[in-house]
């Protein structure tokens, strides 16, 4: 069974004017376990429409969700809370750290939510801070460490109460060449590591050839769908390539170093 299925999702937004625009038209996608899936398209072509869908943050105008075998779609709102906290993890472009918190109480939030009891987050927190090679830095701020740092303690965030999916949303949208790839490496390794799916959307063909597939969208359908097979540098310049089809960004042209 696929861990998610989405089966003709559509959005049409509506404005107070009447006017309403179908931002993603009867969308259908299939995440395995463990996959990791990168969504592209030109701006404005509904990635991030798909990925608050998928992430149940919004609901579809129509067409079904199904997580693990259950139609999300007709969940209540305090169902659907608790499913996101258990099974739902996710990474944003700004990282969405609180700034009152040290590194470390920002990566045991899911878990101090789900009410985990003190003394089994602590392994959890040695473990996953030293996976992503940021165990010194637990009792510092978020103004003390670098973006790269955040955005890795985001990562350990979204991935310490093992969830099945992480939805992440240009997760290196505000990090240097350096930092994306650390961050980059860090998030493949671990998906693979944890069998976690993992949905990013990102205009970043670096970031992109890292997953096993990418689809694009150009508007609200499915355009096209391109897998990595075994050469990351040959599926980058294929990302490349299908970007210049679809109208893609010259600042995307950029020289990358595998
Ligand atoms: N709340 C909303 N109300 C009305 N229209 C919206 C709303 N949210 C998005 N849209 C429209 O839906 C379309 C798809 O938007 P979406 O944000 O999903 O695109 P995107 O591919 O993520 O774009 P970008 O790459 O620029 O972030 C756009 O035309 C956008 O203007």
């Amino acid at each position: 069974m696929p861990l998610l299925q989405a089966e003709n999702l559509s959005k049409t937004y509506g404005s107070k004017r009447g006017i309403s625009y179908e931002a993603l038209h009867q969308f259908t996608l299939t995440v395995q376990q463990g996959e990791f899936i990168g969504i592209m398209g030109p701006s404005g072509s509904g990635k991030t429409t798909l990925l608050n869908l998928l992430s149940t943050i919004d609901k579809p105008s129509s067409g079904k969700i199904i997580i693990h075998g259950e139609d999300v779609t007709s969940f209540s709102h305090h169902k659907l809370a608790k499913f996101r906290r258990k099974e739902m993890g996710f990474v944003f472009q700004d990282f969405n750290l609180l700034e009152t918190l040290t590194i470390g109480e920002n990566i045991l939030l899911p878990l101090t939510l789900n009410k985990v009891k003190v003394k089994e987050m602590t392994p959890k927190l040695h473990i996953i801070s030293k996976q992503l090679g940021i165990e010194d830095i637990l009792e510092k701020r978020i103004m003390e460490v670098s973006g790269g740092q955040m955005q890795r303690a985001a990562i350990a965030r979204a991935l310490i109460h093992n969830p099945s999916i992480i939805f992440a949303d240009e997760p290196t949208g505000n990090l240097d060449s350096k930092a994306s790839l650390q961050v980059m490496n860090t998030l493949s390794h671990l998906q693979k590591h944890y069998e976690t799916a993992t949905l990013m959307v990102t205009h970043d063909p670096f970031a992109a050839s890292f997953c096993q597939k990418v689809i694009f969208i150009k508007d609200g359908k499915l355009y096209n769908e391109i897998h990595q097979g075994n050469n990351r540098q040959t599926f980058f310049e294929a990302i490349l390539n299908m970007q210049s089809l679809l109208g893609g960004n010259i600042h995307d042209l950029q020289t990358v170093h595998f």
